[in-house]
């Protein structure tokens, strides 16, 4: 099987080109760290160059070990051909925890700089949460964002990040956000896909000049935080036949074509090279006025994974 050439694209203000799509590392249930490292190595050798994790998904420290392995064994020639994203958990959403959990990141990862580094909610976790959802209401706090933002940009002015972005941000906190960044998120990561299309928000971020990247972009089946909402869906089987291709394939493809990039998870060797075969084909008119037309359902609640507080509900209610 060959090696898929990913296209890559311009995201704002990150200062180096973004693969269009990346392997996400959050799998469910936590697999043990050596076949997350043998998934990510299996990817690199598929094609893949972007490669999405989060302190909070326990991925870097594979992740770190698979990238030295593939540098070892010449899969790639030099670190900067790949593009790695990590994400800033909650409970270090605090001006001073930030450079802290920047550095973190970086040490678990093996690395001197990654490519992005987003806020992963736009909420801060006390430190009393050892786990969620959260046991009461008054662990869920309001993320100071002026503050968070200025350390943010700080850690890419130290050149520890060539990017910084945001995830889960709705229109009206991207709002908030822009009213003191001096520079602006390069990405917002939000779920998307046929069931949750997000035209709101891609036309507000389109305006702003901020760059979406699409997460559960299969819905997540066999996760706990997705369904099979989206790999079921009968119009996506009805073109997936029609062009010979999978309902993944096609939710893929869908992605693609709407400028988005994506993270999307598999560390099955078939699937992940499935994943990358969206380049060559193309859906018709017809195809994407169909899929257009769907019924939207946000899969991922905060209310689910956070609690169902106010706050989250407020989160959930925003779009
Ligand atoms: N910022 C945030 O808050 C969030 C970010 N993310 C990021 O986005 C990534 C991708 O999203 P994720 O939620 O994992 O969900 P995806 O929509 O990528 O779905 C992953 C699931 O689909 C299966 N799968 C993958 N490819 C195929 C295929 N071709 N046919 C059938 N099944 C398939 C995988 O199983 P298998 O491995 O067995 O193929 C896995 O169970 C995450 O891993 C994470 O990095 C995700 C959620 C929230
Ligand atoms: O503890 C948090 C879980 O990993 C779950 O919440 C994920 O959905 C996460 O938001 C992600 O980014 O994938």
């Amino acid at each position: 099987m060959g090696v898929t050439q990913v296209p890559e694209i311009s995201v704002g203000s990150c200062d180096r080109t973004m693969p269009v799509i990346g392997m996400g590392t959050a799998a469910y249930p936590t697999p043990d760290p050596d076949t997350t490292k043998a998934a990510i190595l299996e990817a690199i050798g598929a094609g893949y160059r972007h490669f999405d994790t989060a302190f909070a998904y326990g991925s870097e420290k594979p992740l770190g070990e698979a990238i030295a392995e593939a540098l070892r064994l010449g899969l790639v020639k030099s670190r900067d051909e790949l593009f790695i994203t990590t994400k800033l958990w909650s409970s270090f959403a605090e001006k001073d925890m930030i450079l802290p959990a920047m550095k973190m990141s970086l040490s678990n990862l093996r690395l001197e700089y990654v490519d992005m580094f987003l806020i992963h909610w736009p909420v801060r976790l006390s430190k009393e949460v050892k786990k969620l959802p959260a046991e009461k209401r008054e662990y869920i706090l309001p993320l100071d964002m002026k503050s968070v933002w200025e350390a943010m940009e700080e850690c890419k002015n130290l050149g520890l990040t060539k990017g910084i972005g945001v995830s889960n941000f709705s229109c009206k906190k991207m709002e908030e956000l822009l009213a003191t960044a001096k520079i602006p998120p390069a990405v917002n990561q939000v779920e998307m896909n046929p069931i949750w299309q997000q035209k709101q928000l891609r036309e507000y971020c389109n305006a702003k000049g901020i760059h979406i990247t699409a997460y559960s972009p299969l819905g997540a089946n066999n996760t706990k935080w997705g369904d099979n909402r989206v790999m079921e869906c009968d119009v996506l089987g009805e073109i997936a036949k029609a062009r010979g291709k999978t309902p993944a394939q096609v939710s893929l493809r869908w992605l693609y074509e709407q400028g988005v990039s994506i993270v999307t998870k598999s560390f099955n060797k078939q699937r992940m090279r499935e994943n990358l075969d969206i380049f060559s084909w193309s859906l018709t008119e017809e195809d994407s006025e169909r899929i257009a037309q769907l019924p939207q359902k946000k899969g991922v609640l905060f209310a689910d994974v956070i609690g169902p507080y106010d706050i989250s509900l407020e989160l959930d209610a925003e779009i």
